[in-house]
C-alpha cells in the first residue's frame, strides 16, 4: 500500500477497485477548504490542432522535476497510446480538471487530480479565478479516514445516464450509495433528481416567478444541490418587486452558501457579493414595487418554523387567479402584434400568449410548422430547441390543434418570410383543438365561470341556485355533483386549465405548466 502526504489534512493511498484516492488525515469540518492547487499542466482552448495539444504538453511535461513526473506518470489513462505524446495526452484527457481562466480549458493538478468521484460527493472542487487554483471544500462533515471525492460530471442526472457518462469518458462504473440503492429507491432518486434537474433548467433560463420557485427551491433544500445559485435568484426575484425583507433573507442564504461551497474569494462572492450584502444594489430592484418591504421588517422573534412560514408566504400571497380571455388581444396578441424583442427580462411587465393553429407540419432538419393566426395570418415557425423539436410528443403535432406560445416574437428568418423562432420547449403548449373551438370554449367559460348576482350556474347542467361544488382542479367551475362534473365537456374544459392566470400579474416569465396548472388558487 502507498501512502503520500498530500496537504496537511489529507493523504494519497491505494483504494481498492480505483486505484489511489485523497483520504482525510482528520475529522475535516463542512465548508474547510481541503485543497487550493495550481495546475502543473495547462491545456490552452486557442491550441486548435491534435499535434499541437500534443507537443504543448510534452513541453510541459518536460519541464516537471522528477518527482511530479513520476506522480503525473502514474495517474491513469482511459485512451490506448503508440508513444509518449499520446500517452500524456492520455492522461490529460483522463485526469484534466476544467479550469475557468482566459484562454485555458483545462489543468493537471497533482493533488486534485487523485481525488475520485462519487455520485453523493462529499467535497466540491471548483476553479478560482482570483486565486488562480483549483479549490476543494467540504461539502460535510468528513472523518479521519474517510475517503474525499467529488462529482465529476456537469449535472447529477438519473443513475444509467451518470454511468454511461462515466464509463465513457473515465472508464469505470461507479458504485458510490447513491448508484448502489436498491431498483425502487433508485427509480424514485431518479424522478427526484430528473424534476430537480427541471426545476434548475427554468431558474436558468430565468423563466420562474416566485409561486414557481419556492416549491422547487424547498426540494433543493431538501438535497442541497444547486442550492446558493437558486437563492440568489429568489432574492433577485423578491427585490426586483421591492421586497428587501425576504430578497435579503435568500441574499444571505446564497452568500453563505457559496462561502461554505467554494469560499469568500470565489468568483461569484467576488461578482455578487455587494449585492448579496445590500439587496438594494442589486440592478433589477424596485423594478416594481407591488411587494414593497424594508430590509427591518424581517421578523426577529419567530420561532425557525414561523420564520420560514413567513419567508415562504410571498409564494402563496395574492394567488387570485382567473381565466385569462382568450379575446383579449393585449394578453393573446395576433402574430403582427408579437413584439419582436421582449426589451429584456426585466423590462417586461405582463404576461403573453400567441395562440395559432397547425395549418402544416414539416420535419425536415427540425419541426417546423406553418400556423394560422387569430386573425387569419399564417406564418412559418420553426424548433431551435435542444431537440430540434423532437420535445413535442408525436401525438400533439397534428393539423387542426392549437399551439400557446408564452412570449412569442416575431422573427425575422434570413430565408423566408417572418415567422416564430421557438427556442425554449417549455414555452409552448399544444391544445388538441382548433382555434375556433377553442374560442367559444373560451367564451362559456366566461359565462360559467362569472357569477351573475352573486349566484352561479352548474358548469354540468347550467342550473343556478342549487348548492354547488367547486371544480378542485380550477376552482373556476361549480357543479351540482359528480355527474355533472363528468360531463361530455369536461375534458374541454380542462385543457383551458392552462389559462388560470394573471396576465397582468407578472413576477417573472413563467412557462408550462403554468403555476396554477394542479394548484388550487386561493378564493
Ligand atoms: C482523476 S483520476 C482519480 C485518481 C485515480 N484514482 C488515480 O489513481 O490517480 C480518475 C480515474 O480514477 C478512477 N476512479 C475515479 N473514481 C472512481 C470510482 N468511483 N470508482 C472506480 N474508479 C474510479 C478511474 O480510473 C478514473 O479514470
Amino acid at each position: 500500500m502507498s501512502l503520500t502526504r498530500a496537504s496537511p489534512i489529507t493523504y494519497i493511498q491505494d483504494v481498492p477497485g480505483k486505484g489511489v484516492g485523497l483520504i482525510a488525515t482528520s475529522k475535516i469540518p463542512r465548508g474547510t477548504r481541503i485543497l487550493a492547487e495550481e495546475p502543473v499542466i495547462v491545456v490552452s482552448e486557442t491550441v486548435s490542432t491534435l499535434e499541437a495539444i500534443k507537443s504543448t504538453v510534452a513541453s510541459q511535461v518536460d519541464c516537471l522535476t522528477k518527482a511530479q513526473r513520476q506522480t503525473f506518470l502514474s495517474m491513469p489513462s482511459i485512451h490506448p497510446f503508440r508513444n509518449s505524446g499520446e500517452q500524456y495526452l492520455g492522461i490529460v484527457r483522463t485526469v484534466g480538471l476544467p479550469i475557468d481562466a482566459d484562454g485555458v480549458s483545462s489543468g493537471v493538478f497533482l493533488e486534485a487530480c487523485r481525488i475520485n468521484h462519487a455520485c453523493d460527493n462529499n467535497a466540491q472542487k471548483s476553479w478560482n479565478r482570483k486565486i488562480k487554483r483549483h479549490t476543494v471544500h467540504a461539502l460535510r462533515d468528513i472523518d479521519e479516514g474517510e475517503e474525499i471525492t467529488i462529482f465529476y460530471l456537469g449535472q447529477l442526472t438519473k443513475r444509467s445516464e451518470r454511468q454511461r457518462s462515466l464509463q465513457a469518458n473515465f472508464g469505470f462504473t461507479c458504485t458510490c450509495r447513491l448508484c448502489s440503492l436498491p431498483p425502487k429507491d433508485s427509480e424514485e432518486s431518479d424522478k427526484r433528481l430528473e424534476e430537480i434537474l427541471r426545476i434548475e433548467r427554468a431558474i436558468n433560463r430565468g423563466v420562474m416567478d416566485f409561486s414557481h420557485i419556492s416549491a422547487p427551491l424547498q426540494m433543493l433544500r431538501q438535497h442541497d444541490i444547486g442550492l446558493p445559485r437558486a437563492h440568489f435568484d429568489a432574492a433577485q426575484i423578491l427585490t426586483a418587486n421591492g421586497d428587501l425583507a425576504r430578497g435579503s433573507v435568500f441574499a444571505k442564504r446564497a452568500l453563505d452558501g457559496w462561502i461554505e461551497k467554494e469560499g469568500d474569494d470565489c468568483d461569484q462572492v467576488g461578482e455578487h457579493g455587494p449585492a448579496l450584502q445590500d439587496p438594494s444594489k442589486f440592478l433589477v430592484y424596485g423594478f416594481s414595487m407591488k411587494w414593497k418591504t424594508a430590509v427591518d421588517d424581517v421578523p426577529r422573534h419567530l420561532s425557525p418554523d414561523d420564520f420560514e412560514a413567513w419567508l415562504w408566504r410571498r409564494a402563496t400571497a395574492g394567488c387570485r387567479k382567473e381565466f385569462a380571455d382568450l379575446r383579449d388581444c393585449a394578453t393573446f396578441p395576433d402574430f403582427y402584434n408579437c413584439l419582436t424583442r421582449s426589451g429584456g427580462r426585466w423590462q417586461q411587465q405582463c404576461h403573453w400568449c400567441f395562440m395559432a393553429e397547425i395549418v402544416s407540419v414539416d420535419t425536415f432538419l427540425c419541426l417546423r410548422f406553418e400556423v394560422r393566426d387569430v386573425s387569419g395570418k399564417t406564418a412559418p415557425m420553426a424548433f431551435h430547441t435542444e431537440g430540434r423539436g423532437t420535445e413535442i410528443s408525436p401525438r400533439d403535432i397534428r393539423t387542426g390543434y392549437t399551439l400557446g406560445i408564452l412570449y412569442a416574437e416575431r422573427h425575422a428568418f434570413a430565408f423566408g418570410e417572418p415567422g416564430i423562432r421557438q427556442e425554449d420547449a417549455a414555452t409552448l403548449k399544444v391544445f388538441p383543438l382548433p382555434m375556433q373551438k377553442l374560442l367559444s370554449l373560451n367564451d362559456s367559460i366566461h359565462q360559467y365561470a362569472t357569477a351573475a348576482d352573486g349566484a352561479r350556474a352548474c358548469h354540468g347542467c347550467g342550473r343556478t341556485g342549487v348548492a354547488l361544488k367547486q371544480c378542485a382542479k380550477c376552482s373556476m367551475f361549480w357543479y351540482c355533483d359528480k355527474a355533472c362534473q363528468t360531463g361530455s365537456w369536461r375534458n374541454l374544459q380542462s385543457s383551458l386549465c392552462p389559462f388560470v392566470f394573471q396576465p397582468t400579474d407578472f413576477d417573472g416569465r413563467v412557462c408550462f405548466p403554468l403555476p396554477s396548472e394542479g394548484v388550487v388558487p386561493n378564493r
